[in-house]
């Protein structure tokens, strides 16, 4: 794969903002605002970069579908030979019916699963559970006895790595909640190598999400790969090492070539790994989605309070919550560039809240009312975070492939968002 000069597909053509070809003023016009947009070359082009810098080993590419649980990119990347990482029963139910011949290759996440998801899993036949407590052992092997199944299972265990990124997605450090100290792993094994219902498979690590540099999963995977060697040394028959994701991207304006940094980053994991023989699976979501997607919004009013100016928006935090959760920074650009002064100002949105802002003293081109604007590499963590805050309804979303684009999800109503309730 070539490196890109531009690893988002949004780009001008002449003055106006186009998504893999097609025109987001276009797009507003036929679907509405605030839209989600995802270009599915984008999405396909990034998934075939990984596949192709890990050719050769023996791996699955399990899509974390946390990231963006729209069914049509699942569909998408689950034709493209993808497996999937979920964390509930309600991600399961998506891929049985995004990607129904891909249940196999499915690993099952998280702290808390219940039991009727481990009966959902097990019914489904996936791939791996990756087990977080030794509480959560002993849950899995009644219910796989009790269903008549063997539960393939791997301990995503906690390698006290360091990752630098934010604190709320940091995972890897033995105070965070996830998995199980590494020491006390080969312990863990060793019971659950004797419990009816339970094969020991695996080792799974996850570090956190949007780390930048390769060198804490070289480290992680380097103390996966030596857990691996003991546990094969006790006799079992450990064949898959689960990498996690967490594969960051850039957010702003800097410089980002992502088929050199996935090189990068398949490069370290090869070395670590050369020569276990070992099924890599690798959970990327944000890497993958991210950059493909935008939230497309139009400014509703402007004014001006004191010396602050402010631009509103229709789009608000419950429809992209990451500015206001983790004060991310998404780049936002014009759909229509002309020749109007440059301005500063605060982008939100209509919600009640003053952490309802999308950027603080912004400088972008004068923005007016009824005007387009679109905020960046908003394909991961974007409505799949969305909430429906202040009794807004999400956002539609819209899959681009090849110049044409389809609705993948209609705006939700009124009706909709209260069907649930009761009175
Ligand atoms: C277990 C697990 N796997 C994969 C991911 C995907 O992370 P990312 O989107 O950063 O690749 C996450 C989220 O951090 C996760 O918790
Ligand atoms: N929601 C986070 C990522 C969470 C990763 C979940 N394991 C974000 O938007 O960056």
């Amino acid at each position: 794969m070539s490196s890109i000069s531009s690893p988002r597909p949004f780009v001008y053509a002449g003055s106006r903002l186009e998504c893999s070809g097609a025109d987001l003023s276009e797009l507003a016009a036929q679907f509405g605002t605030p839209l989600y947009v995802y270009s599915g070359d984008a999405i396909a082009e990034r998934a075939r970069m990984l596949q192709q810098e890990f050719a050769g080993v023996l791996h699955t590419i399990c899509y974390a579908v946390k990231a963006n649980s729209s069914l049509a990119v699942m569909r998408m990347l689950g034709e493209l030979g993808c497996g999937f990482d979920i964390v509930s029963g309600g991600e399961l139910e998506r891929v049985r019916r995004a990607a129904p011949e891909a249940l196999g290759r499915v690993v099952f996440s998280g702290v808390g699963k219940q039991a009727w998801e481990m009966d959902a899993a097990l019914d489904a036949g996936i791939l791996l559970f990756n087990v977080e407590s030794e509480a959560e052992l002993e849950v899995l092997a009644e219910r796989a006895q009790a269903l008549g199944k063997i539960a393939r299972i791997a301990l995503r265990v906690n390698p006290d790595v360091f990752a630098e990124t934010h604190p709320y997605i940091s995972t890897g450090l033995r105070e965070h909640k996830f998995g199980i100290a590494i020491e006390r792993a080969r312990e863990v094994y060793q019971r659950a190598v004797r419990m009816q219902g339970i094969e020991p498979a695996g080792v799974s690590v996850h570090i956190g999400s949007q780390i930048r540099s390769v060198e804490p999963f070289a480290e992680a995977v380097r103390r996966v790969r030596s857990l691996v060697e003991d546990l094969r040394g006790d006799g079992m028959d450990i064949r898959y090492v689960d990498a996690g994701g967490g594969f960051g991207i850039e957010y702003g304006k800097a410089e980002f070539d992502p088929a050199a940094r996935v090189a990068e980053y398949a490069r370290a994991l090869r070395e670590v790994l050369d020569g276990l023989n070992a099924h890599l699976l690798l959970e990327p979501g944000r890497f993958l989605v991210a950059q493909a997607g935008a939230l497309l919004t139009r400014v509703l009013y402007t004014k001006q309070n004191g010396k602050k100016h402010f631009v509103i928006t229709d789009a608000a935090m419950n429809d992209l919550i990451r500015p206001a959760l983790y004060q991310a920074h998404h780049e936002i650009v014009p759909v229509v560039k002309d020749e109007r002064a440059v301005q500063v100002a605060d982008i939100v949105g209509p919600v009640c809240e003053s952490g309802d802002f999308f950027a603080r003293d912004r400088e972008t081109q004068e923005l007016r009312q009824g005007d387009l604007v679109v905020l960046l590499d908003a394909g991961a963590y974007g409505m799949s975070l969305a909430s429906h805050y202040n009794t807004r309804v999400r956002p539609a979303e819209v899959l681009v492939e090849q110049g044409r684009a389809r609705l993948i999800r209609r705006r939700e109503t009124l009706d909709d968002l209260l069907a649930a309730e009761l009175i």
